[in-house]
Protein backbone atom coordinates (compact mmCIF):
# COMPACT_ATOMS: atom_id res chain seq x y z
CA UNK A 1 0.00 0.00 0.00
CA UNK A 2 1.54 3.86 -0.57
CA UNK A 3 2.34 5.69 2.19
CA UNK A 4 -0.75 8.00 2.96
CA UNK A 5 1.64 11.02 3.71
CA UNK A 6 4.96 12.29 2.16
CA UNK A 7 6.88 15.03 4.02
CA UNK A 8 10.41 16.98 3.09
CA UNK A 9 12.03 18.09 6.63
CA UNK A 10 14.22 20.97 6.15
CA UNK A 11 16.82 19.53 8.52
CA UNK A 12 17.66 16.20 10.20
CA UNK A 13 16.42 16.67 13.49
CA UNK A 14 13.38 18.41 12.40
CA UNK A 15 12.78 15.25 10.21
CA UNK A 16 13.19 13.26 13.81
CA UNK A 17 11.05 14.92 15.26
CA UNK A 18 8.01 14.86 12.64
CA UNK A 19 8.73 11.23 12.08
CA UNK A 20 8.11 11.16 16.11
CA UNK A 21 4.86 13.02 15.72
CA UNK A 22 3.27 11.13 12.46
CA UNK A 23 4.60 7.62 14.75
CA UNK A 24 2.66 9.03 17.63
CA UNK A 25 -0.44 9.61 15.78
CA UNK A 26 -0.25 5.77 14.93
CA UNK A 27 1.34 5.69 11.37
CA UNK A 28 3.85 3.50 10.35
CA UNK A 29 7.09 5.85 9.61
CA UNK A 30 9.78 5.37 7.92
CA UNK A 31 12.84 8.08 7.70
CA UNK A 32 15.07 8.67 4.63
CA UNK A 33 18.31 11.10 5.55
CA UNK A 34 19.01 13.03 2.27
CA UNK A 35 17.69 12.94 -1.31
CA UNK A 36 16.46 9.27 -2.08
CA UNK A 37 18.68 7.31 -4.14
CA UNK A 38 17.80 5.86 -7.16
CA UNK A 39 15.83 2.24 -6.57
CA UNK A 40 15.51 2.85 -3.04
CA UNK A 41 12.75 0.75 -2.02
CA UNK A 42 10.52 1.90 0.83
CA UNK A 43 9.22 -0.46 3.11
CA UNK A 44 5.58 -0.81 3.50
CA UNK A 45 4.55 2.11 5.71
CA UNK A 46 1.84 4.92 6.13
CA UNK A 47 4.17 7.58 6.39
CA UNK A 48 7.74 8.47 4.20
CA UNK A 49 9.52 11.67 5.84
CA UNK A 50 12.66 12.49 3.87
CA UNK A 51 14.97 14.68 5.27
CA UNK A 52 17.20 17.14 3.80
CA UNK A 53 19.73 19.95 5.11
CA UNK A 54 18.39 22.44 2.67
CA UNK A 55 17.42 25.36 6.41
CA UNK A 56 20.40 26.87 5.99
CA UNK A 57 21.77 26.62 1.97
CA UNK A 58 21.03 29.14 -0.77
CA UNK A 59 17.67 29.35 -1.36
CA UNK A 60 17.63 27.77 -5.24
CA UNK A 61 19.66 25.01 -3.77
CA UNK A 62 16.54 24.08 -0.74
CA UNK A 63 14.08 24.45 -3.71
CA UNK A 64 15.80 22.26 -6.36
CA UNK A 65 16.35 19.70 -3.45
CA UNK A 66 12.84 19.90 -2.04
CA UNK A 67 11.52 19.50 -5.48
CA UNK A 68 13.53 16.41 -6.18
CA UNK A 69 11.91 14.85 -3.18
CA UNK A 70 8.46 15.72 -3.56
CA UNK A 71 8.78 14.45 -7.15
CA UNK A 72 10.24 11.06 -5.53
CA UNK A 73 7.27 11.29 -3.14
CA UNK A 74 5.13 11.57 -5.59
CA UNK A 75 5.89 8.25 -7.83
CA UNK A 76 5.98 6.60 -4.52
CA UNK A 77 2.10 7.26 -4.71
CA UNK A 78 2.17 9.44 -2.04
CA UNK A 79 -0.97 12.41 -2.79
CA UNK A 80 -0.12 14.61 0.16
CA UNK A 81 2.76 15.99 1.52
CA UNK A 82 3.91 18.08 4.34
CA UNK A 83 6.35 20.82 4.20
CA UNK A 84 8.06 20.34 7.87
CA UNK A 85 10.34 23.69 8.91
CA UNK A 86 11.26 24.34 12.31
CA UNK A 87 8.84 25.46 15.16
CA UNK A 88 11.04 28.54 15.72
CA UNK A 89 10.65 28.99 12.04
CA UNK A 90 14.34 29.45 11.41
CA UNK A 91 14.97 31.41 8.03
CA UNK A 92 16.05 34.56 6.80
CA UNK A 93 14.65 36.86 4.31
CA UNK A 94 16.31 34.91 1.42
CA UNK A 95 14.19 31.96 3.06
CA UNK A 96 14.14 29.14 2.91
CA UNK A 97 10.75 28.64 3.99
CA UNK A 98 8.76 31.03 1.59
CA UNK A 99 10.77 30.11 -1.66
CA UNK A 100 10.24 26.03 -0.35
CA UNK A 101 6.37 26.68 0.13
CA UNK A 102 5.96 28.47 -3.36
CA UNK A 103 7.71 26.13 -5.22
CA UNK A 104 6.35 22.74 -3.74
CA UNK A 105 2.29 24.46 -4.08
CA UNK A 106 3.02 25.58 -7.49
CA UNK A 107 4.26 21.96 -8.34
CA UNK A 108 1.02 20.39 -6.97
CA UNK A 109 -0.90 23.15 -8.79
CA UNK A 110 -2.18 24.50 -5.27
CA UNK A 111 -2.97 28.20 -5.35
CA UNK A 112 -2.83 28.26 -1.60
CA UNK A 113 -1.68 26.90 1.59
CA UNK A 114 -1.15 26.91 5.25
CA UNK A 115 1.67 27.76 7.23
CA UNK A 116 1.40 26.92 10.53
CA UNK A 117 4.45 26.17 12.79
CA UNK A 118 2.76 25.97 16.26
CA UNK A 119 3.86 23.23 18.24
CA UNK A 120 2.40 24.16 21.84
CA UNK A 121 3.96 20.72 23.32
CA UNK A 122 7.27 22.29 22.71
CA UNK A 123 5.83 25.86 23.91
CA UNK A 124 5.36 27.12 20.45
CA UNK A 125 2.40 28.77 20.07
CA UNK A 126 1.24 31.28 17.75
CA UNK A 127 -1.26 34.35 18.05
CA UNK A 128 -2.56 36.97 15.93
CA UNK A 129 0.54 35.96 13.61
CA UNK A 130 3.49 36.28 16.43
CA UNK A 131 5.04 33.22 17.32
CA UNK A 132 5.91 32.90 20.82
CA UNK A 133 8.11 30.15 22.42
CA UNK A 134 6.93 29.70 25.81
CA UNK A 135 6.12 32.96 27.23
CA UNK A 136 8.21 35.41 25.44
CA UNK A 137 7.66 36.42 21.73
CA UNK A 138 10.30 34.55 18.94
CA UNK A 139 12.38 37.68 18.70
CA UNK A 140 12.60 38.14 22.80
CA UNK A 141 13.93 34.31 23.20
CA UNK A 142 17.14 32.77 22.74
CA UNK A 143 16.39 32.58 18.93
CA UNK A 144 17.67 35.84 18.49
CA UNK A 145 21.28 34.81 18.43
CA UNK A 146 20.84 31.57 16.69
CA UNK A 147 24.36 31.39 14.51
CA UNK A 148 22.56 30.61 11.65
CA UNK A 149 19.02 32.03 11.63
CA UNK A 150 18.74 34.79 14.13
CA UNK A 151 15.14 35.30 14.68
CA UNK A 152 14.35 39.31 16.16
CA UNK A 153 10.70 39.74 14.22
CA UNK A 154 7.99 37.50 15.87
CA UNK A 155 5.46 38.29 13.29
CA UNK A 156 5.38 35.95 10.48
CA UNK A 157 2.76 36.90 8.05
CA UNK A 158 6.38 39.69 8.14
CA UNK A 159 9.13 37.45 8.59
CA UNK A 160 7.42 35.16 5.51
CA UNK A 161 6.45 38.09 3.06
CA UNK A 162 10.11 39.16 3.10
CA UNK A 163 10.75 35.80 1.57
CA UNK A 164 7.94 35.33 -1.23
CA UNK A 165 6.88 37.32 -3.54
CA UNK A 166 3.27 35.87 -3.50
CA UNK A 167 0.61 37.45 -1.24
CA UNK A 168 0.64 36.32 2.76
CA UNK A 169 -2.60 36.41 4.71
CA UNK A 170 -3.54 35.65 8.66
CA UNK A 171 -6.66 33.65 9.81
CA UNK A 172 -6.70 34.23 13.25
CA UNK A 173 -7.37 32.40 16.52
CA UNK A 174 -11.34 34.23 16.58
CA UNK A 175 -11.49 32.67 13.33
CA UNK A 176 -10.26 29.29 14.55
CA UNK A 177 -11.73 28.82 17.47
CA UNK A 178 -15.12 29.20 15.50
CA UNK A 179 -13.82 25.25 13.79
CA UNK A 180 -13.29 23.65 10.84
CA UNK A 181 -15.92 24.87 8.60
CA UNK A 182 -14.83 28.97 9.48
CA UNK A 183 -11.47 27.96 9.09
CA UNK A 184 -12.92 26.15 5.62
CA UNK A 185 -14.71 29.39 4.70
CA UNK A 186 -11.59 31.87 5.61
CA UNK A 187 -9.27 30.05 3.88
CA UNK A 188 -11.58 29.50 0.62
CA UNK A 189 -11.77 33.63 0.63
CA UNK A 190 -8.19 33.74 1.06
CA UNK A 191 -7.68 31.39 -2.03
CA UNK A 192 -10.18 33.63 -3.89
CA UNK A 193 -7.96 37.11 -3.15
CA UNK A 194 -5.02 34.92 -4.86
CA UNK A 195 -3.04 34.69 -1.47
CA UNK A 196 -0.72 31.80 -1.25
CA UNK A 197 -0.23 31.65 2.49
CA UNK A 198 -2.58 31.71 4.75
CA UNK A 199 -0.58 31.97 8.31
CA UNK A 200 -2.65 30.14 10.69
CA UNK A 201 -2.97 31.02 14.94
CA UNK A 202 -2.94 28.24 16.92
CA UNK A 203 -2.00 28.26 20.51
CA UNK A 204 -3.47 24.18 22.00
CA UNK A 205 -3.35 21.12 20.24
CA UNK A 206 -7.60 21.48 19.56
CA UNK A 207 -6.93 24.39 17.31
CA UNK A 208 -3.99 22.34 15.56
CA UNK A 209 -7.01 19.20 15.03
CA UNK A 210 -9.21 22.10 13.53
CA UNK A 211 -6.54 23.40 11.01
CA UNK A 212 -5.93 20.00 10.24
CA UNK A 213 -9.77 18.98 9.79
CA UNK A 214 -10.16 22.53 7.99
CA UNK A 215 -6.70 21.46 5.29
CA UNK A 216 -7.64 18.14 4.11
CA UNK A 217 -8.33 19.15 0.54
CA UNK A 218 -5.14 20.78 0.58
CA UNK A 219 -2.38 19.00 -1.43
CA UNK A 220 0.54 20.61 0.31
CA UNK A 221 0.18 21.82 4.03
CA UNK A 222 3.35 23.47 5.88
CA UNK A 223 4.71 23.68 9.37
CA UNK A 224 6.46 21.66 12.48
CA UNK A 225 5.61 18.59 14.15
CA UNK A 226 2.46 19.92 15.98
CA UNK A 227 0.54 20.27 12.79
CA UNK A 228 1.98 16.94 11.52
CA UNK A 229 0.73 14.82 13.92
CA UNK A 230 -2.96 16.15 13.72
CA UNK A 231 -2.93 15.34 10.42
CA UNK A 232 -1.63 12.23 10.94
CA UNK A 233 -4.26 11.71 13.41
CA UNK A 234 -6.67 12.08 10.58
CA UNK A 235 -5.52 9.58 8.26
CA UNK A 236 -7.77 6.99 9.19
CA UNK A 237 -4.88 4.42 9.64
CA UNK A 238 -5.34 1.87 12.67
CA UNK A 239 -3.13 2.81 15.83
CA UNK A 240 -0.35 0.86 16.13
CA UNK A 241 -0.68 -2.33 17.81
CA UNK A 242 2.24 -0.90 20.02
CA UNK A 243 5.95 -2.59 20.94
CA UNK A 244 8.08 -3.47 17.91
CA UNK A 245 10.44 -1.02 18.93
CA UNK A 246 13.69 -3.15 18.81
CA UNK A 247 16.55 -2.80 21.61
CA UNK A 248 19.17 -0.75 21.31
CA UNK A 249 22.59 -2.23 20.47
CA UNK A 250 25.17 -2.36 22.97
CA UNK A 251 28.52 -0.48 23.20
CA UNK A 252 30.10 2.43 23.91
CA UNK A 253 28.22 6.20 23.11
CA UNK A 254 29.21 9.35 22.03
CA UNK A 255 27.69 12.68 22.01
CA UNK A 256 28.66 15.46 19.71
CA UNK A 257 26.73 18.36 20.51
CA UNK A 258 27.42 21.52 18.13
CA UNK A 259 24.16 23.33 19.03
CA UNK A 260 24.39 26.63 20.87
CA UNK A 261 20.78 26.35 22.36
CA UNK A 262 19.65 27.62 24.97
CA UNK A 263 18.12 23.55 26.03
CA UNK A 264 21.67 22.27 24.37
CA UNK A 265 24.15 24.46 27.03
CA UNK A 266 22.04 23.39 29.91
CA UNK A 267 22.50 19.80 28.69
CA UNK A 268 25.95 19.62 28.09
CA UNK A 269 26.86 21.37 31.75
CA UNK A 270 24.99 18.33 32.98
CA UNK A 271 26.80 15.99 30.61
CA UNK A 272 30.02 17.31 31.62
CA UNK A 273 29.73 16.47 35.43
CA UNK A 274 28.64 12.83 34.51
CA UNK A 275 31.18 12.26 31.77
CA UNK A 276 34.60 12.76 30.07
CA UNK A 277 34.10 15.69 28.08
CA UNK A 278 36.31 17.75 25.43
CA UNK A 279 35.71 20.92 24.45
CA UNK A 280 36.20 22.06 20.46
CA UNK A 281 37.24 25.18 19.75
CA UNK A 282 37.09 26.45 16.14
CA UNK A 283 41.20 26.93 15.74
CA UNK A 284 42.86 24.97 12.89
CA UNK A 285 44.22 21.96 15.38
CA UNK A 286 40.86 21.46 17.16
CA UNK A 287 39.79 18.87 15.01
CA UNK A 288 42.90 16.92 15.24
CA UNK A 289 43.00 17.60 18.79
CA UNK A 290 39.36 16.43 18.92
CA UNK A 291 40.21 13.05 17.53
CA UNK A 292 43.41 12.33 19.70
CA UNK A 293 41.08 12.76 23.00
CA UNK A 294 38.50 10.16 21.33
CA UNK A 295 41.25 8.12 20.98
CA UNK A 296 42.03 8.31 23.87
CA UNK A 297 39.72 8.22 25.86
CA UNK A 298 37.31 5.68 24.21
CA UNK A 299 39.18 2.96 25.02
CA UNK A 300 38.42 2.65 28.40
CA UNK A 301 35.22 4.84 28.82
CA UNK A 302 31.71 3.63 27.92
CA UNK A 303 30.50 6.86 26.91
CA UNK A 304 32.48 10.79 26.39
CA UNK A 305 31.47 13.85 24.76
CA UNK A 306 32.66 16.11 22.37
CA UNK A 307 31.21 19.90 22.34
CA UNK A 308 31.57 23.48 20.80
CA UNK A 309 28.22 24.48 22.07
CA UNK A 310 28.73 27.61 23.64
CA UNK A 311 26.86 31.06 24.56
CA UNK A 312 27.05 33.81 22.02
CA UNK A 313 30.08 36.03 23.46
CA UNK A 314 32.35 32.44 23.51
CA UNK A 315 31.42 31.56 19.91
CA UNK A 316 33.66 31.95 17.05
CA UNK A 317 31.77 33.71 14.19
CA UNK A 318 31.80 32.66 10.51
CA UNK A 319 33.30 29.01 12.50
CA UNK A 320 29.86 27.06 11.69
CA UNK A 321 31.13 24.79 8.47
CA UNK A 322 34.11 24.55 10.37
CA UNK A 323 32.78 22.64 13.51
CA UNK A 324 30.09 21.01 11.32
CA UNK A 325 32.98 19.22 9.80
CA UNK A 326 35.16 18.30 12.74
CA UNK A 327 32.25 16.67 14.53
CA UNK A 328 31.04 14.84 11.84
CA UNK A 329 34.80 13.56 11.24
CA UNK A 330 34.72 12.85 15.05
CA UNK A 331 31.64 10.64 14.35
CA UNK A 332 32.95 8.91 11.79
CA UNK A 333 35.82 7.82 14.05
CA UNK A 334 33.82 7.60 16.95
CA UNK A 335 31.83 4.48 14.74
CA UNK A 336 34.92 2.98 13.63
CA UNK A 337 36.24 2.49 17.23
CA UNK A 338 33.32 1.02 17.92
CA UNK A 339 30.44 3.39 19.12
CA UNK A 340 27.21 2.12 18.99
CA UNK A 341 25.15 5.26 20.43
CA UNK A 342 25.64 8.35 19.06
CA UNK A 343 24.25 11.01 20.31
CA UNK A 344 23.84 14.57 18.68
CA UNK A 345 22.87 17.64 19.63
CA UNK A 346 21.85 20.39 17.13
CA UNK A 347 19.98 20.34 13.74
CA UNK A 348 22.87 21.28 11.09
CA UNK A 349 25.64 19.51 13.17
CA UNK A 350 23.43 16.38 12.70
CA UNK A 351 23.20 16.74 9.43
CA UNK A 352 26.50 16.49 8.89
CA UNK A 353 26.96 13.74 11.41
CA UNK A 354 24.46 11.41 9.67
CA UNK A 355 25.88 12.85 6.06
CA UNK A 356 29.12 11.83 6.99
CA UNK A 357 28.43 8.30 8.61
CA UNK A 358 26.82 7.55 5.75
CA UNK A 359 23.44 6.62 6.99
CA UNK A 360 20.51 6.58 4.92
CA UNK A 361 17.35 5.50 6.91
CA UNK A 362 16.18 4.75 10.03
CA UNK A 363 13.28 2.96 12.17
CA UNK A 364 11.73 5.39 14.43
CA UNK A 365 11.68 4.05 17.45
CA UNK A 366 10.90 5.43 20.91
CA UNK A 367 11.24 8.94 22.02
CA UNK A 368 14.05 9.36 24.63
CA UNK A 369 11.99 13.34 25.13
CA UNK A 370 9.24 14.45 23.33
CA UNK A 371 10.32 15.24 19.68
CA UNK A 372 13.67 13.08 20.00
CA UNK A 373 13.17 9.49 18.66
CA UNK A 374 15.46 6.97 19.21
CA UNK A 375 16.92 5.87 14.99
CA UNK A 376 18.01 2.29 14.16
CA UNK A 377 19.81 2.80 11.17
CA UNK A 378 18.91 0.37 8.41
CA UNK A 379 22.30 -0.89 6.70
CA UNK A 380 25.59 -0.05 7.42
CA UNK A 381 26.71 1.06 9.62
CA UNK A 382 24.46 -0.53 12.54
CA UNK A 383 23.41 2.23 15.05
CA UNK A 384 21.46 4.02 17.56
CA UNK A 385 21.27 7.84 16.67
CA UNK A 386 19.80 10.26 19.09
CA UNK A 387 19.64 13.65 17.05
CA UNK A 388 18.41 16.37 19.37
CA UNK A 389 16.78 19.64 18.29
CA UNK A 390 18.61 22.41 19.45
CA UNK A 391 15.98 23.40 22.20
CA UNK A 392 14.45 19.99 22.54
CA UNK A 393 14.62 17.44 25.79
CA UNK A 394 15.21 17.98 29.61
CA UNK A 395 18.34 18.85 31.09
CA UNK A 396 19.29 15.92 32.07
CA UNK A 397 18.59 14.05 28.23
CA UNK A 398 22.16 13.42 27.40
CA UNK A 399 22.84 11.59 30.33
CA UNK A 400 19.96 9.43 30.48
CA UNK A 401 20.42 8.48 26.52
CA UNK A 402 23.87 7.35 27.38
CA UNK A 403 23.70 5.39 30.32
CA UNK A 404 23.51 1.88 29.85
CA UNK A 405 20.72 -0.15 30.01
N1 LIG B 1 31.56 27.61 19.21
C1 LIG B 1 30.92 27.84 18.04
N2 LIG B 1 31.16 28.97 17.35
C2 LIG B 1 30.52 29.20 16.18
N3 LIG B 1 29.61 28.37 15.62
C3 LIG B 1 29.35 27.23 16.28
C4 LIG B 1 30.00 26.92 17.51
N4 LIG B 1 29.53 25.74 17.93
C5 LIG B 1 28.65 25.33 17.01
N5 LIG B 1 28.52 26.22 16.02
C6 LIG B 1 27.65 26.11 14.85
O1 LIG B 1 26.36 26.58 15.19
C7 LIG B 1 25.39 25.89 14.40
C8 LIG B 1 24.33 25.36 15.34
O2 LIG B 1 23.26 24.92 14.56
P1 LIG B 1 22.54 23.55 14.83
O3 LIG B 1 23.50 22.42 14.84
O4 LIG B 1 21.41 23.49 13.85
O5 LIG B 1 21.97 23.73 16.30
P2 LIG B 1 20.47 24.08 16.73
O6 LIG B 1 19.69 22.81 16.58
O7 LIG B 1 20.61 24.52 18.14
O8 LIG B 1 19.96 25.14 15.81
C9 LIG B 1 26.14 24.78 13.67
O9 LIG B 1 26.37 25.15 12.33
C10 LIG B 1 27.45 24.68 14.44
O10 LIG B 1 28.55 24.21 13.67
O1 LIG C 1 10.34 22.11 14.90
C1 LIG C 1 11.29 22.09 15.69
O2 LIG C 1 11.45 22.92 16.61
C2 LIG C 1 12.37 21.04 15.48
O3 LIG C 1 11.87 19.91 14.87
C3 LIG C 1 13.45 21.60 14.65
O4 LIG C 1 13.33 21.68 13.44
C4 LIG C 1 14.58 22.11 15.40
O5 LIG C 1 15.71 22.44 14.60
P1 LIG C 1 17.13 22.57 15.30
O6 LIG C 1 16.95 23.38 16.55
O7 LIG C 1 18.03 23.23 14.31
O8 LIG C 1 17.59 21.19 15.63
Amino acid sequence: MSPVLGCVADDYTGGTDVAAAFRRSGLRTVLLFGPPRAGTVVPDSDAVVVALKTRSVPSGEAVTASRAVQDWLTGQGVRRLYFKYCSTFDSTDQGNIGPVADALAEAAGARLTVVCPASPEHGRTVYQGHLFVGDRLLSDSPMRHHPLTPMTDPDLVRVLARQTPNEVALVPLQTVERGVEAVRTALAELEARGVRHAVIDAVHDGHLAVVAGATTQLSVITGASGLARAAGGLTGVDLLAGGGVPALPPGPSVVLAGSCSAATLEQVALARASMPAHRLAAHDSAPAEALEWLEDRFAEEERVMIYSSAPPEERSPGAAAFVERALAAVAVRAAELGARRIVVAGGETSGAVVNALGVSGAVVGEEADRGVPWLLTTGVPALALLLKSGNFGRPDLLVRATETP
